[in-house]
């Protein structure tokens, strides 16, 4: 019942709020607008309709599309053949007690295409969500490149999918792995694909060692365990042997590795483009996504947590988010390098794509606007079916020679032909270019094109006439005419890529004392799983060529000597834009957990719950039970969570209502009953309490609500403890907290 009500709230603001704005880029599409004031209609549905005003049901159906495009249309169920059907729960039977018989057609088909739902999963990437947006240029990169999509107030529809790398597609959302953050613009040269992720370097140098380092990453192939994690033997086998991963590793064992949201990460294209401007001059760039809401993450203990209590939380978060019109934003912005014929910048070789160049030596220049606005309609169609691809590229961005982006280049038309089933994927909605196409690209599996005409070659004179060339004027995409010096054939590498610990110690030396007491405690809990001693040991060696503290705290968490450095310590200079930490960001879209019960002053509750709205915020109250609160004669107050439901990692700051109730907790009761201490307060809000405090998120109370903080065992005059007797100052006090994400204090290395 109360479900059936948050739905219905949901569908009201989103009706009352959605009502005016068409989705840029996605005519007929309706949404709240960006900049409008982001009202989250309270507590979400599991499944809610996110686009516009239109009849629909709970479950999200939307009317008002095409038949054809939803498979959906008139009233009667069919078979696929268009056939009604008089009935589809029992089997054509030789009488009611009799054998079924293969004649019904219906039968065979229904089984058939069910049979059939599943395609193979990505072989890396399996697990992701996926949003609709709109790029938006600023006409800044027009010096550098003559990609028309980068034009000034240029708008360009987008579909983004994020994910994690290791983990099958049913794996949980907020395991320690990189992001993918690739994102596909529909522009009207073509589509243009930025594959890339939430880490700016990569584990190796040249593409022939993808299946290696994935193959070590996946889970062990005898028992398939364990899943969608590197804490586990063959992963840190490889990285310690092949140490050309220590960049990417350390990265992956920072708070980079267990993001937040998919809405506070960072996104980068990693390997060095080449842009060409319209005379033909060409400059080398790196992409880089910055979020608006800043680069947040999760500390481990929650992750993991949160992986039992809701695998989907980052695929929910992201959904919510845009759902209740709190749109995420990245700005998208190029680091430019000259293209020198080293390709070399400030001693960085660019081809290496496990180094970066620091924004202190190359800031980030702001290109353009991402804001994702709308939710795919079906998860199977769009964020399954989507095939990016690193070569999929426009007029005024080219590549480079980097040795792992050319077998990328390869890889993943190759992958898809199989994912997809043949190579007319790019046909399916989700794939299709904005552009026009001509392509002479005929027949093969699920051709869905009526393709006319007898000539499908080139020159012919047949068909009315052959597609012309188009000349660069024209939009024509001419590679840049790099030279190529003469060279002998080889297998090898340049001697710049044999430096392999540098750039993990400045990563190391640039990350405050809160972040870098995390790497220690990750190193120590995934080399703490390595079964072989000679595996451990042999990290703590890596460990010790990137740092001494490091290599000897990790060593002291796993009880083993620490080893000296093997290769001289590099001599370099912090980033401090490789931290995370400082600065105040928007809290549009948080979610707030306030424990009520009857004895809560529902009036203070109300104003404060309005508050938080009015902040872009999500308000969830904590009850004791499903009912409702009521009893001042006012409205009365759902409960979207309860004390038997709600744990502490779903809410980025908890608010206590007064002295709550003991709730229905069999334990909470026969202590009280016993007169055990403490026992006033449910023991479960104790847990969330406790949790909160040592997550270093912020609390706040009012009335009675020390008793509970007390209960929990949180010390008074606490950092980031807010308690006063007016709601709205402790509101308000909380809200400042919130902008610095954690209150990072609480953790002992700061
Ligand atoms: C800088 C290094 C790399 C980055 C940033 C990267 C990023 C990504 C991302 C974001 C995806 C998921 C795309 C989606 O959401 O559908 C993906 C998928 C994939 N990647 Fe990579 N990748 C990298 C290196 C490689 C290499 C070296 C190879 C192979 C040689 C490779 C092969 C694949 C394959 C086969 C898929 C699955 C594609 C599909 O089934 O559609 N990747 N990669």
């Amino acid at each position: 019942m109360a479900e059936k009500n948050r739905v219905k709230a949901v569908v009201e603001a989103l009706t009352e709020h959605g009502a005016e704005v068409e989705i840029p880029g996605r005519p007929g599409s309706r949404s709240p607008a960006v900049g409008e004031p982001t009202e989250p209609a309270g507590p979400l549905p599991p499944k809610p309709d996110q686009r516009g005003p239109e009849p629909r049901t709970p479950t999200g159906r939307r009317d008002g599309i095409p038949p054809e495009a939803n498979g959906q249309g008139g009233e009667f169920l069919t078979t696929a053949q268009g056939l009604r059907v008089r009935d589809s729960d029992h089997s054509l039977k030789a009488g009611a007690r009799g054998p079924v018989l293969l004649q019904d057609h219906h039968l065979r088909e229904k089984i058939t295409h069910f049979d059939h739902e599943r395609i193979p999963e990505r072989v890396v990437h399996a697990r992701g969500a996926a949003a609709h947006g709109v790029f938006k240029g600023y006409g800044t990169a027009s010096a550098v490149t003559r990609a028309a999509f980068l034009g000034k107030d240029v708008e360009t529809p987008v579909f983004v999918r994020f994910s994690t790398v290791l983990g099958s597609r049913g794996s949980a959302d907020t395991v320690r792995d990189t992001r993918g953050f690739a994102t596909k613009f529909y522009t009207d040269e073509g589509v243009f694909d930025l594959v890339g992720n939430n880490i700016p370097v990569f584990f190796i140098q040249d593409a022939i060692k993808f299946p290696d380092v994935i193959h070590a990453g996946k889970p062990h192939p005898d028992r398939e365990i364990p899943q969608a994690q590197s804490a586990h033997d063959t992963f840190w086998d490889f990285v310690s042997l092949h140490t050309e991963a220590t960049h990417h590793t350390i990265w992956n064992m920072s708070d980079r590795g267990i993001p937040r949201s998919y809405r506070t990460m960072e996104g980068f294209g990693i390997h060095t483009f080449r842009l060409v401007d319209a005379d033909g001059g060409t400059s080398l760039v790196k992409w880089h996504w910055k979020p608006r809401a800043g680069v947040h993450s999760l500390v481990w203990e929650e992750a993991q947590l949160i992986n039992g209590m809701d695998p989907d939380f980052h695929r929910r978060d992201l959904a919510d988010a845009i759902e209740a019109g709190a749109f995420p934003q990245w700005e998208l912005g190029v680091q430019v390098f000259p293209d020198t014929p080293d390709q070399m910048f400030e001693g960085v070789d660019l081809l290496d794509p496990t180094k970066l160049v620091p924004e202190e030596l190359a800031p980030v220049q702001p290109v353009g606007l991402m804001t994702l606005n709308a939710n795919p309609l079906n998860y199977f169609a769009e964020t399954e079916q989507v095939a990016f691809h690193p070569g999929h590229l426009v007029p005024g961005i080219d590549i480079t020679d980097d040795p792992l982006l050319t077998g990328r280049l390869f890889s993943y038309l190759d992958t898809q032909i199989s994912r997809l089933g043949g190579p007319n994927f790019a046909q399916l909605p989700i794939n299709r270019t904005h552009a026009p196409v001509n392509d002479m690209l005929r027949d093969g599996m699920h051709q869905t094109a009526v393709h006319s005409g007898a000539a499908p070659y080139k020159p012919n004179s047949l068909d009315g006439g052959c597609p012309f060339f188009a000349g660069a004027a024209e939009g024509g995409y001419t590679e840049a005419p790099v030279a190529i010096p003469a060279a002998h054939k080889v297998r090898e590498a340049p001697a710049s890529f044999d430096d392999h610990f540098s750039h993990a110690r400045r990563f190391w030396l640039s990350l405050t004392p809160a972040e870098r007491e995390h790497v220690i405690a990750a190193y120590t809990f995934e080399l703490s799983k390595v079964w072989e001693p000679a595996i451990r040991e042999r990290n703590l060696g890596v460990l010790a060529n990137i740092d001494p503290v490091l290599c000897q705290e990790v060593a002291a968490g796993l009880g083993l000597p620490a080893p000296g450095p093997s290769v001289p310590l590099a001599e370099v200079e912090p980033s401090p834009a490789l931290s995370q930490l400082g600065g105040e960001w928007p809290v549009a879209g948080r979610v707030i957990g306030i424990v009520a019960g009857p004895g809560s002053d529902l009036n203070a509750l109300r104003t404060v719950r309005r508050a938080i709205l009015d902040g872009g915020m999500v308000p969830l109250v904590i009850a004791p039970n499903g009912a409702p609160l009521s009893g001042d004669g006012a409205e009365e107050i759902e409960a979207q969570r309860t004390f038997a439901n709600a744990r502490s990692v779903e809410f980025d700051a908890l608010l206590v209502a007064g002295a709550p109730a003991p709730g229905d907790d069999a334990k909470g009761a026969r202590d009280a009953k016993a007169g055990i201490a403490g026992t006033a307060v449910d023991p479960r809000v104790r847990l969330m309490l406790a949790e909160a405090f040592r997550h270093a998120k912020a609390i706040g109370g009012w009335a009675n609500a020390s008793a509970a903080i007390e209960a929990a065992g949180i010390p008074a005059g606490s950092a980031g403890v807010v308690l006063a007797d007016e709601p709205r100052l402790v509101w308000e006090q909380i809200t400042g907290l919130l902008a610095r994400h954690r209150v990072w204090d609480r953790f002992p290395a700061a």
